[in-house]
């Protein structure tokens, strides 16, 4: 029905401010410190000529429709476009699957590669990917205590709670926190972000397969860091899925395109308010772990797989259109909404869905899996019964109506850990985001708020 071509129209030019195509020997820390000026030069100039500028209006539906359309935050490293999708600095997901360096042995954007455009807006050299991934796999060890916390936490918590509560801990080790208390100047506060940031992404990796192992797999060894690894060779061997390849190349992808969706989604935002108050980097990422823990966000990818696996099992296997339909209509009619479907600013098929999808099609063992058949085939029926509902603005896939069944396929089964994947992902936008806040200044984040009565008052009086 949609190819990514498409969804996605191609522009190449960077955006102002970050000049993305030159090759370089350089290291992150170089590169940033090469490219931060300039960026901050620019920003200064727009406040100096253009703070009186009007965006947009604010009507009573934003106020009371969760702020949706207005444009009211800073975000460097990704804008989403309500028909063609998200560009990372420009980026499409096709444009990045054909620039970004790979594993050695895979196909697949590697996480780091993404990690260094968002953070710096270049494409990284294959050379400078390979030193990211060994700089995060010597920083990847857990300190003993947080290890000893994950490991007293009851098997029942769910997945996401414990890693909110482990990347917390982390913040034991905030090389920002440690620097703040001895009185840092503003012009440090990015280095030491960035410190924090490295780390934190280097150990999300075994801070989440402990807490797979432990909820999961109880009772087996845990792999340790193989410093020899990239980010998700190490994370899919501590997992367990070191031997499979498929999977691990399509972790890469999965954690690759979910790294970030500008600024406003729930868990970026979240991390980048509290982030405002000067919270660390792991506090921070703390707080957009626990908004990418609801239903109509990050978690809507663990009820897409329950869904679907129930149509499987009401429907006997045996899957018509016309039976996808009735289920919908059954779970439309029974006040719950259609998960994967709908979003609160795309308003076509998501490109990360079409990524994943495409991914799907090009290995026989997935394509001819009843399940992920089953993901194409509502695809198929489900916009159409969205759009006779009625209600949902966007009656589109997003990417959670993908991104489970694959990993099911490949044996990862266990759908309440499906999140917590999400969140290793998410990781990389929000904190190159925090590196760039630091380094451009950002203040604290306090909008205004109205009470019902006051919005009430203000009507009237205009
Ligand atoms: C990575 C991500 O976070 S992607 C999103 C993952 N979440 C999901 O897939 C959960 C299912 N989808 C949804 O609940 C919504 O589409 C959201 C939360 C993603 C976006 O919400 P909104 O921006 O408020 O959507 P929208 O403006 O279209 O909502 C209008 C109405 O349609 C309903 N609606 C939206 N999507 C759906 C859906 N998939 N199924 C049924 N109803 C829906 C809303 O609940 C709302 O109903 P109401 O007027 O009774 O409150
Ligand atoms: O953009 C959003 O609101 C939700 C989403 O798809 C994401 O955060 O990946």
């Amino acid at each position: 029905m949609f190819s990514r071509r498409a969804v996605s129209k191609l522009t190449t030019s960077a955006p102002a401010g970050f000049s993305r195509r030159m090759a370089s020997t350089k290291s992150l820390r170089e590169t940033l410190k090469e490219v931060i000026p300039a960026k901050q030069e620019q920003l200064k100039k727009l406040k100096a000529e253009h703070s009186q500028t009007v965006v947009g209006d604010v009507k009573v539906e934003n106020i009371i429709g969760g702020m949706r359309g207005i444009k009211a935050m800073l975000w460097e490293a990704s804008v989403l476009d309500p028909l063609e999708g998200i560009r990372f600095h420009g980026l499409s997901i096709p444009e990045c699957q054909k620039q970004l360096p790979t594993a050695p042995d895979g196909k697949e954007i590697l996480p780091e590669s993404m990690l260094w455009l968002l953070l710096t807006g270049q494409v990284p050299t294959t050379e400078q990917a390979r030193e990211l991934s060994k700089e995060l796999a010597e920083k990847g060890e857990l300190p003993k205590f947080v290890e000893d916390l994950l490991d007293s936490l009851p098997t029942t918590l769910h997945p996401m709670t414990q890693m909110a509560i482990g990347v917390s801990a982390l913040n034991h080790d905030s090389a920002f926190q440690a620097n703040y208390e001895k009185g840092m100047k503003k012009a440090d506060y990015w280095t030491h972000t960035l410190e924090d940031s490295l780390s934190l992404v280097a150990r999300l990796p075994a801070l989440s397969a402990r807490i797979y192992r432990n909820v999961y797999k109880p009772g087996t060894d845990l792999a340790a860091v193989d410093k020899n690894l990239d980010l998700v060779g190490n994370y899919s061997n501590m997992l367990g899925f070191g031997d499979n390849k498929d999977l691990t190349e399509y972790l890469r992808l999965y954690i690759a395109i979910h790294g970030d969706h500008e600024g406003g989604n729930a868990s970026a935002h979240a991390s980048h308010l509290v982030a405002s108050t000067l919270a660390d980097p792991f506090l921070s990422y703390s707080a957009g772990l626990q908004a990418l823990a609801g239903p109509l966000h990050g978690l809507a990818n663990q009820e897409v797989l329950r869904w679907q696996l129930n149509m499987l099992k009401e429907l006997d296997g045996k899957v018509t259109h016309s039976d996808i339909k009735d289920f919908l209509w059954k779970t439309l009619k029974s006040g719950q909404v259609v998960p994967g479907y709908g979003h609160g600013v795309l308003r076509n098929p998501d490109p990360r869905f079409i990524a994943l999808q495409e991914f799907c099609d090009t290995r026989p063992e997935l394509s001819s899996s009843p399940l992920v058949q089953l993901v194409k085939q509502t695809f198929e029926v489900a916009p159409d019964v969205l759009k006779e509902h009625g209600k949902t603005k966007n009656p589109f896939p997003n990417v959670d109506a993908a991104s489970g069944c694959v990993l099911y396929e490949y044996g990862l089964k266990d759908f309440k850990y499906y999140t917590v994947i999400f969140g290793v992902s998410r990781a990389l936008g929000c904190v190159s985001q925090l590196v760039w806040a630091r380094a451009l200044g950002l203040p604290l984040e306090r909008p205004k708020s109205y009470s019902i009565d006051a919005l009430e008052k203000l009507i009237k009086s205009q």
